[in-house]
């Protein structure tokens, strides 16, 4: 299907999630254009993997509206774009047949499927596919098997898959988690290349820390609770239990987002914020 790239890439208007009985997410709105890279930011269990979920098409909102490449949730077959954007999740991590070749998960991006059988790929696209391995430092993962593969490992399998495709919208869920440090500077350095290139394609990577952001991705939305900071939360005991549901606080430049101020509000505990460069990190203050 064709891309109109005069329409957003992500347009979520007055968004709500429930699952049994519980609203997950509320009065979301968020609008990302072509080319924009996004941070989607919060504490743990706040709803981002939810809203990615929506973005990805793989979650539909319990009321409002989701547009995703310009077609909207619920009303276009999702099938018909879905090979326009790339996802790396934990959930997709373990959507792979156990003997999948590394290389093959990645390749297999440009049909969309997980698990490689009559499917067919030219030589370019194979070269692509061990390019981006080698770009990511997983070359010599081509012809083992995913099931052996380390979390670390398997974590850039799927980010060598999200850039596989001539995806329009890129969803990063969380692309550092179980990396070491070479790991993550690596990954981090190489995703401030892919920013840096001059694309119409959206990207949207989540984190609930501020030391995993690359260089290049200069919008944030920050998700918190519909009332103050996560220690309050945890006593604004909505319905059986359960905290009260999140929403995104913030949209804007990183600058005005990762104040002190803010972020204490948000984790509940005084913090000391740092801006090095191009870096960012937090630490709680003495
Ligand atoms: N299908 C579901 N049914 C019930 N509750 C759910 C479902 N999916 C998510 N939740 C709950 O919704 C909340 C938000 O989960 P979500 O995974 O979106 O958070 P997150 O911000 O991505 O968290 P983390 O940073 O820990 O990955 C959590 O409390 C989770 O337990």
């Amino acid at each position: 299907m064709a891309i109109d790239h005069s329409k957003p890439a992500v347009e979520i208007h007055d968004v709500e999630f429930r699952r049994r009985k519980r609203t997950i997410i509320t009065h979301v709105n968020l609008t990302i254009q072509p080319g924009e890279k996004w941070v989607l930011f919060g504490p743990n269990g706040i709803g981002k993997s939810t809203l990615v979920s929506m973005m990805a098409t793989r979650a539909f909102p319990s009321e409002g509206t989701v547009d995703i490449l310009g077609n909207r949730l619920g009303r276009v077959d999702v099938f018909s774009y879905r090979n326009r954007i790339g996802l790396t999740s934990a959930e997709l991590a373990s959507a792979f047949p156990l003997d999948e070749d590394p290389l093959d998960a990645v390749v297999t991006a440009l049909n969309a499927v997980t698990g490689r059988w009559r499917d067919t790929y030219t030589d370019e696209d194979c070269a692509k596919a061990r390019s981006l391995m080698q770009r990511f430092g997983i070359s010599y993962l081509a012809g083992k098997q995913m099931w052996r593969l380390s979390s670390g490992e398997r974590t850039r399998v799927l980010i060598c898959r999200a850039l596989m495709a001539q995806s329009d919208l890129i969803i990063l869920d969380e692309p550092t988690t179980g990396l070491d440090l070479g790991g993550r500077e690596l990954v981090l350095h190489a995703l401030t290349e892919v920013a840096a290139e001059d694309s119409p394609r959206a990207m949207v990577l989540v984190t609930h820390r501020l030391e995993e952001i690359p260089q290049g991705f200069d919008h944030v939305a920050i998700m918190g609770r519909m009332s103050g900071s996560e220690l309050e939360a945890a006593n604004v005991i909505v319905r059986d239990g359960d905290p009260a549901p999140g929403t995104i606080l913030y949209t804007g430049n990183l600058e005005g987002g990762f104040t002190e101020e803010r972020l204490e509000s948000l984790f509940g505990i005084p913090l000391q914020v740092v801006h090095a460069g191009t870096r960012w990190g937090a630490f709680a203050k003495e």
